[in-house]
């Protein structure tokens, strides 16, 4: 059997959609959500394996920026739709579509590779290092309380129709790109992505809902849910299903969430992936009641190290030499000086002794700032080979707000 590894054709994105599909476990989406995945398809960018006649495995790269600590967009290839068929698995398909995607990304000039996991054990033999978490929670709304910030109530709620409002709500999205790490820029074909409803939050639940929040006409927030109605023999116990809430501003965060929590004949909010320094741990008059959960979110890969850290700010000034390891794309492995501060970085190539050990894997989960080299050593996974290298380095990564993907890809 030989397995061929070919660039798809677009008359081939059926096929090809199919096996991911199948390798997913085979529920078809509805048609609505198998023509957003197909416009949302870089063709040029993914990846059939073919036996003979028949695609056995996808891949595929999305074409990202991505906000970095200092408010820079960096572009960064987005690894997603990887399935291989049940009948093909355990035969290294997988690592050869990473070596080609990987090699792709290098060259299309990105310096960072990030993916959201169907499963996070899968993707650290590549290099992938977990860069963001993500909150969960579920807000027993009878008996949590919101406390109002100041200004709260020269905020107005207005309810919209989605698609009627999507181009301001993307408008402030885009603002928001800078003030925190780890969102990708919107491109122009994910327009459509956030009027889609997911077919597991559709079930039994409304169509997709829009409120804004403004101050004297001019907007400070959204929020995109579904309602999911339900009954028990004491009465209403409905379930607000949170998709999207965005501020730019306290009060009008806190009037958004304050909106949710009481909508009539529901009894719970569900908020499936926020920040984890999102202001609601700060709002709410009993966390234990809201279920609080955490999870990976998205799993970052620095394809070229020396671009990738160049690209980036740093909290506050830093000299640091690194010696990385990196087996699986070795052009990065050796000793770099990273030079830098809050005003802009640079890095490269240094004979000089090393403060710091590392590997791509622990560069990835350090380079958005959320998760801190100081308590990746603790883990023994990044060594201090210089005393106090180790605090100097992990404080100038830091991020002030934690970095965060808002969907998944
Ligand atoms: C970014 C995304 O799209 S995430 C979505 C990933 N896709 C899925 O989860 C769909 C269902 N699963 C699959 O399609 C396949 O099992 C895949 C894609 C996970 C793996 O594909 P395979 O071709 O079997 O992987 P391959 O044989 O190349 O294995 C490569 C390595 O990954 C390991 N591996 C494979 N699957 C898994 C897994 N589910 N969990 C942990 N490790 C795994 C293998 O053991 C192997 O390790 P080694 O190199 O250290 O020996």
């Amino acid at each position: 059997m030989t397995i061929e590894l070919r660039v798809l054709a677009e008359d081939e994105w059926d096929v090809w959609y199919r096996t991911l599909n199948w390798a997913f476990g085979g529920a078809i989406g509805s048609a609505e959500e198998v023509e957003l995945w197909r416009s949302l398809t870089e063709v040029e960018r993914s990846i059939a394996a073919w036996d003979g006649d028949r695609v056995v495995a996808t891949a595929s790269t999305f074409s990202f920026g991505l906000s970095v600590p200092g408010g820079d967009v960096v572009p960064a290839g987005g690894l997603t739709m990887v399935g291989v068929a049940p009948t093909y698995r355990r035969r290294g398909i997988l690592r050869r579509m990473m070596r080609q995607q990987l090699d792709d990304v290098r060259a299309a000039g990105e310096p960072l590779a990030v993916l959201t996991a169907s499963e996070p054990s899968i993707y650290g033999r590549f290099g992938y290092g977990t860069a963001t978490w993500q909150l969960s929670a579920e807000i027993e709304t009878r008996d949590v309380r919101l406390s109002p910030p100041p200004g709260i109530d020269d905020v107005e709620i207005r309810v919209a129709e989605p698609a009627d409002v999507l181009a301001e709500c993307e408008a402030l999205y885009a603002r928001q790109l800078p003030l925190r790490p780890g969102r990708p820029a919107r491109l122009p074909r994910w327009e459509r992505f956030p009027l889609h409803v997911p077919a597991h939050l559709r079930a039994g639940a409304s169509p997709q809902l829009c409120v804004l929040a403004e101050r004297a006409g001019e907007l400070l927030g959204y929020a995109r849910y579904v309602t999911a109605p339900a009954w028990t023999e004491s009465g209403p116990d409905g379930t607000v299903i949170v998709q999207d809430l965005e501020a730019v501003d306290p009060a009008g965060y806190a009037a958004l969430l304050r909106y949710l929590m009481e909508i009539d004949l529901m009894s719970s909010v569900r908020l499936a992936n926020r920040p984890v320094d999102d202001p609601l741990l700060h709002l709410l008059s009993d966390v234990r009641r809201c279920a609080l959960r955490t999870r990976d979110g998205m799993h970052l890969r620095p394809v070229e190290a020396g671009a990738a850290l160049a690209a980036r700010r740093y909290a506050t000034e830093v000299d640091v030499v690194l010696e990385i390891t990196d087996s699986f794309c070795p052009w990065n492995e050796g000793r770099w000086r990273l030079s830098g501060g809050p005003d802009g970085a640079v890095c490269a190539r240094t004979a000089d002794a090393p403060d710091l050990a590392l590997s791509a894997n622990e560069l990835g989960s350090a380079y958005l700032g959320g998760i801190s080299l100081t308590a990746l050593a603790g883990a023994g996974r990044v060594r201090e080979l210089r005393p106090n290298a180790l605090t100097a380095a992990s404080t100038a990564f830091t991020s002030p707000a934690a970095p965060w993907l808002p969907h998944n890809f």
